[in-house]
């Protein structure tokens, strides 16, 4: 898939939610996304009246909308997006078509859901660190022959993903024709039984044939969260044998999970000793060195990016590292967080520079909420019960009225602001995708902003969980 396809595949999920059913699905899901350059984005509608009416009324909330997805994606801010609509006939004479039909090998290198800034060179490493890069660098470098699988344990938001998107990146630029496929388990259980429940109608039998081909079929697979398929029979079945059909073809695995095979409890023993056949690397918390180098190639990075950015000195990044609890998720959140104070109140520090102070101000409550350990998903998902009276099943359930939807995205928001918990771990707790998760975050911190009493409301609950 294209890098534009991923791109639009996310921006239609957040605004499937945004817009009434009936707008979503007559005027944008009949767009076809047909050609990027240079931060324009082509999509092809049925007719002027229809070039019309998106101009006029869509254009801004689509861009906006793959603004938001595009940072979800890659993790930067998704500098000057324009999309562009055109007429079967304006494609023609824009020559998109031709365009479209580029060398096959360009297409095919682009077919991949891998964050490209996720690569070996932006890994800072460092004691804690070093084994795990060392042995995926040497998968990288000889994938289905060095070690298979490599299965990568860590606690939350210690690069994991990072290293295991490395090594995809690093494949696919040695050899552009590479089929690697990165999933998280969580995906891999919701597509496996959304393929059963297809398949049980006999029209649909080769949907199962199509998700083997998908998984089987490939050069390297990255599968990510793999502690969540522990005890889910079903899918530990399927995973199973698309891990026996891998390996007989030395086709790579790398695996991803919070602890080693042998602390995965519910995990099938023939599992278990399959993840133990290759190598198992383990990635700790980086030492304070490492955590101020990690935090100024962030900010290299960001301000390359974007070069509005105010600058970032030392100190500042020192101060943010100091924290010792913080996993490097946190810690960018934090960054995050600075960057934004320090934009909004530039003019109260002439020198124009983001130094420890400011740092220290714009992060007043930042780390000393209590433990985030202590806030779990259900404690928060009680407490917001609780307020709007509503019940549990109806939040974590599938029903999309209002009086249930608002109550549940004020939970995932809670859930993002308040602890370190990651995308999959509540999406897996609500039964969702995580892009549900991450719209959810954006879509209340955007409400927030304009709407002091929703602001406060937020406030109050969390209030309460804090205790
Ligand atoms: N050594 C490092 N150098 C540069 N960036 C890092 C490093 N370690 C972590 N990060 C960054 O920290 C963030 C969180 O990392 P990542 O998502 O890979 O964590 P994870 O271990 O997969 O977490 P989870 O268990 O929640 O899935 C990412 O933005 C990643 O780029």
């Amino acid at each position: 898939m294209s890098v534009f396809n991923v791109l639009w595949e996310k921006t239609l999920n957040y605004l499937e939610e945004d817009l009434p059913m009936f707008q979503f699905n007559v005027w944008i899901k009949e767009l076809k996304p047909v050609h990027e350059e240079n931060g324009t984005y082509y999509f092809e509608v049925s007719s002027p009246m229809h070039k019309n009416l998106m101009e006029e009324k869509y254009a801004e909330k689509i861009r906006l909308t793959m603004q938001l997805a595009y940072e979800e994606l890659y993790g930067v801010p998704g500098a000057d997006i324009r999309p562009e609509f055109i007429t079967p006939q304006d494609s023609i004479k824009l020559n998109i078509d031709e365009k479209k039909t580029q060398p096959e090998k360009r297409e095919h290198a682009n077919k991949t859901n891998l964050n490209p800034h996720y690569t070996f060179d932006t890994f800072v490493v460092g004691e804690a660190n070093k084994f795990a890069n060392a042995a995926a660098l040497a998968v990288a470098q000889a994938p289905g022959q060095a070690y298979n699988p490599l299965f990568l344990y860590g606690g939350v938001g210690l690069g994991k993903t990072h290293l295991m998107h490395a090594v995809g990146n690093q494949i696919l630029q040695d050899n552009p024709e590479a089929e690697i496929v990165y999933v998280t388990s969580e995906t891999f259980m919701n597509e496996l039984i959304r393929m059963i429940q297809l398949t049980n109608n006999r029209a649909n039998i080769d949907l199962r044939e199509q998700f083997r081909r998908k998984y089987r079929n490939i050069d390297v697979l990255l599968i990510d969260d793999i502690q969540f398929i522990a005890g889910k029979d079903v899918a530990q079945d399927e995973f199973f044998h698309t891990f026996n059909a891998l390996r007989d073809m030395n086709k790579q695995i790398v695996i991803s999970s919070d602890r080693p095979p042998k602390e995965m409890e519910k995990l099938e023993e023939r599992m278990r000793c399959r993840f133990e056949w290759g190598l198992i690397a383990d990635i700790k918390m980086p030492d304070y060195e490492t955590r101020v180098a990690i935090l100024l190639k962030k900010v290299q990075a960001l301000r390359a990016m974007n070069p509005a950015v105010l600058p970032i000195r030392d100190d500042a990044l020192h101060y943010i590292a100091q924290q010792k609890n913080s996993n490097i998720r946190t810690l960018e959140g934090a960054l995050q967080k600075v960057i934004m104070y320090a934009e909004l109140h530039k003019d109260s520090f002439p020198s124009g520079e983001i130094d420890a102070l400011v740092a220290q101000k714009a992060l007043e409550d930042f780390f000393s909420s209590p433990s985030v350990r202590s806030i779990t998903p259900k404690s928060v998902v009680d407490v917001v019960c609780e307020y709007f009276d509503v019940r549990e099943e109806d939040i974590r359930g599938q029903k999309r009225n209002r009086e249930y939807v608002f109550p549940r995205q004020i939970a995932m928001f809670i859930l993002r602001d308040l602890t370190d918990h990651s995308y999959s771990r509540i999406a897996e707790f609500f039964g969702r995708d995580h892009s549900t998760i991450m719209h959810a975050e954006e879509k209340i911190k955007k409400q927030m902003k304009d709407d002091p009493e929703l602001k406060k409301v937020v406030e109050d609950i969390e209030a309460k969980i804090k205790g």
